[in-house]
């Protein structure tokens, strides 16, 4: 089985872009470790902070952030860090070539019942004429990423990625510490019979989007003349790694739970790798009106909805989102 080093220099990365992944990758090991370890290694539990956007720091969400900003400030390789645990982006290394984007720590409410967990991450090219200090230097469309992948912590820890080319999956072999090829491309199906979606939200949603999921719900008699299934982890990083694996869509559409706060799901850190991920595996990625690609990030914690996977489900549910004529 090929290593990931060498898939990456067969094709043709930039090796301070190899150089860069392998740092993210060394914290990614750690804490895929410590995960492993569980109860025994003081990882689970909460603590008595609040990130800025006011949910409450489990343990893990803190050590992961640490090792990951840690290991990228001592590597040199990077410019600016933005993470979803920081209030705002963390000045690295002045002249370094790229700026990393990353969620820690991915179903935070998974941590405490074994469930699963994982850290998104995503690269872009650092610019010039933006000083390390501002976070302007992510106001960038989500196809600019020269990288995008996540470590899922599950019962073995996985890795997802793209630089550009296909999505990959590779396995972290803890015999020997390193992440080997297991997929070499990863190809999302067109048409699925499975959807994602928490359906606790459905009194909130907008009428288009309660009447997709109705339909969904009606199977063989209704007009999708399909029996559906209903899959949801509770961390997106879980259930797109199932859509990536075998097809489906994951919806987290807008709602009114909260109106200063109509969408969940990050861009920069959680929609746009993920969806970076997703087409270069033939799938689709949406917000209910735009492709997640193209929006330039306002701020680094703007939230999205977010519908992706099987292209012809992601069509058929956007076109119950069209505005009435
Ligand atoms: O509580 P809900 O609505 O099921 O939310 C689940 C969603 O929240 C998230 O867990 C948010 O991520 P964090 O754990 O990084 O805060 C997503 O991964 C997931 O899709
Ligand atoms: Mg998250
Ligand atoms: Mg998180």
């Amino acid at each position: 089985m090929k290593r990931l080093i060498n898939c990456l220099e067969n094709d043709k990365v930039d090796i301070e872009l190899i150089l860069l992944i392998d740092t993210l990758l060394t914290a990614c090991k750690e804490i895929s470790f410590r995960v492993g370890q569980g109860a025994l290694s003081n990882v689970l539990g909460s603590t008595l902070d609040e990130n800025i956007q006011g949910e409450t720091q489990k343990k893990l969400d803190i050590i992961s952030n640490q090792l990951l900003k840690d290991m990228l400030l001592a590597s040199g390789r990077v410019r600016t860090i933005a993470s979803e645990e920081e209030d705002s982006v963390v000045a690295a290394t002045e002249g370094a070539p790229y700026i990393v984007a990353f969620d820690p720590l991915d179903g935070s409410s998974n941590i405490d019942i074994n469930g699963q967990i994982g850290t998104i991450f995503t690269i872009y090219r650092a610019k010039d004429d933006v000083p390390a200090t501002s976070e302007l230097q992510f106001a960038q469309q989500g196809t600019e990423q020269v990288c995008a992948g996540y470590v899922l912590y599950g019962p073995s820890t996985m890795l997802a990625l793209t630089t550009g080319g296909p999505s990959r999956l590779y396995t972290l072999d803890k015999t020997q510490g390193c992440y080997l090829l297991t997929t070499a491309q990863l190809e999302v199906p067109t048409q699925t019979a499975e959807f994602a979606v928490n359906m606790s939200n459905f009194t909130q949603w907008s009428s288009g989007f309660t009447d997709y999921i109705n339909a969904l719900l009606l199977g063989n008699e209704g007009p999708r003349a399909k029996k559906y299934n209903m899959r949801w982890n509770g961390a997106m990083v879980g259930d797109v790694h199932r859509v990536l694996s075998r097809g489906g869509i994951f919806c987290y559409p807008s709602d009114t739970k909260n109106p200063q706060q109509p969408a969940k799901l990050r861009l920069l850190y959680e929609a746009n790798p993920l969806a970076m991920l997703v087409e270069h595996a033939q799938g689709k990625a949406f917000t209910e009106h735009e492709r997640i690609l193209t929006i330039t990030p306002s701020h680094i914690h703007q939230r999205v909805a977010v519908i992706m996977g099987s292209t012809e489900e992601v069509d058929a549910c956007l076109g119950y989102l069209k505005p009435a004529l």
